[in-house]
């Protein structure tokens, strides 16, 4: 399971205002990606571009071998149900109970009987932790459980991919830790490939296997996770450091003589030691990964990342 998408030359604008352009990158098959970037910069958009609700004005998008780009809408529909996506807000519908809400999709899109929906729709509610709350309404439940139910509803076709914006918006810390291990234990048992799109560092940091950035329209990077908190690319340092200091303002882009300051001070703290200096990010790039839960099946593609990770502590603890 999981399929490789693998975008060429993207450009998406409304009007005149271009969002992003020529962004390039292979999502490979199986594994977990982050999107990181300032708000704003179209990251949400990236998202329903891949998933053909939104059309690029150039450029491709591959998926499972077709480029979704130059498809009519009725194949969209097809390649569409590779797809699975997390809305921010879980996006459900208030009126109806969680067990229906996850049924939704297997209602409208298969002709299975009944019997076979409240099988799946009450697996997908186990694999994320809802049994018990088949009949609560979205209003009744904390937001963490709107998500878990989003993301039940995202699981029930079975998708190839699954792409989650924001998933840890409005969570506190302790659910944002529970979320992101239910996204890697989701992932050891279903293969699909994972596309997140967040502003969490702490999440970046635990769970990807690839990190992208977005920044002034254009993909700053788009690699393995370690050689992005390795990186010394100034916006890049920037944001994962989440410091003031550097080309990220808080209206997204600075004054390029400002920068060069800021840049030039935080060049000066670093000669003076590690305290406030650069560099900070290269000690997050050690936080182990986040591993598949006891009890979860691993796939040989988390063995191996688990004996990886088991390597580096060895070398990081002298052992
Ligand atoms: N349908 C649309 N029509 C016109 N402009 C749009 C549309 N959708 C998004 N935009 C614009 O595209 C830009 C990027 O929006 P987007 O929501 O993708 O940013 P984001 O990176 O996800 O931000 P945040 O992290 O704050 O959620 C914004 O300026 C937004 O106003």
């Amino acid at each position: 399971m999981g399929v490789e998408i693998c975008v060429e030359g993207l450009t998406k604008s409304f009007g005149s205002q271009v969002i992003w352009q020529d962004v390039s990158l292979t999502l490979p098959a199986g594994e977990i990606s982050v999107m990181l970037g300032p708000s704003g910069t179209g990251k949400s958009v990236f998202l329903k571009t891949l998933v053909g609700l939104l059309r690029p004005d150039r450029g491709a998008i591959n998926v499972a071998g077709r480029d979704i780009t130059r498809l009519r809408e009725h194949e969209l529909y097809e390649v569409r149900r590779l797809f699975g996506v997390l809305f921010q807000d879980g996006a459900l519908f208030g009126s109806m109970s969680l067990f229906d809400n996850i049924a939704f999709p297997l209602r409208e899109h298969t002709r299975k009987p009944e019997s076979e929906v409240r099988r799946i729709v009450l697996e997908k509610m186990d694999m994320v932790g809802l049994i018990g709350a088949e009949e609560k309404l979205p209003g009744e439940i904390s937001g963490g459980m709107r998500k878990r139910a989003g993301l039940a509803r995202a699981l029930v076709l079975d998708p190839e991919i699954i792409l989650f914006d924001e998933p840890d918006s409005g969570l506190d810390p302790v659910r944002v830790a529970y979320l992101n291990q239910l996204i890697v234990d989701l992932n050891a048992q279903t293969g699909a490939t994972f596309l997140i799109v967040t502003h969490d560092i702490a999440s970046a940091r635990q769970v990807p296997d690839n990190i992208g950035l977005l920044f002034r329209r254009e993909l700053v990077m788009f690699g393995p996770r370690k050689q992005l908190f390795a990186s010394d690319e100034p916006v890049v340092e920037q944001f994962l450091g989440g410091r003031m200091q550097g080309p990220i303002g808080m209206a997204e882009e600075k004054d390029a003589a400002q920068v060069e300051q800021e840049l030039a001070e935080l060049d000066a703290g670093e000669r003076r030691g590690p305290q406030g200096g650069k560099g900070a990010t290269g000690a997050m790039g050690d936080t182990p990964r986040l591993l598949p839960g006891p009890g979860v099946p691993r796939s040989p593609r988390w063995e191996e990342i688990a004996r990886r990770e088991e390597r580096s502590d060895r070398v990081v603890s002298g052992t």
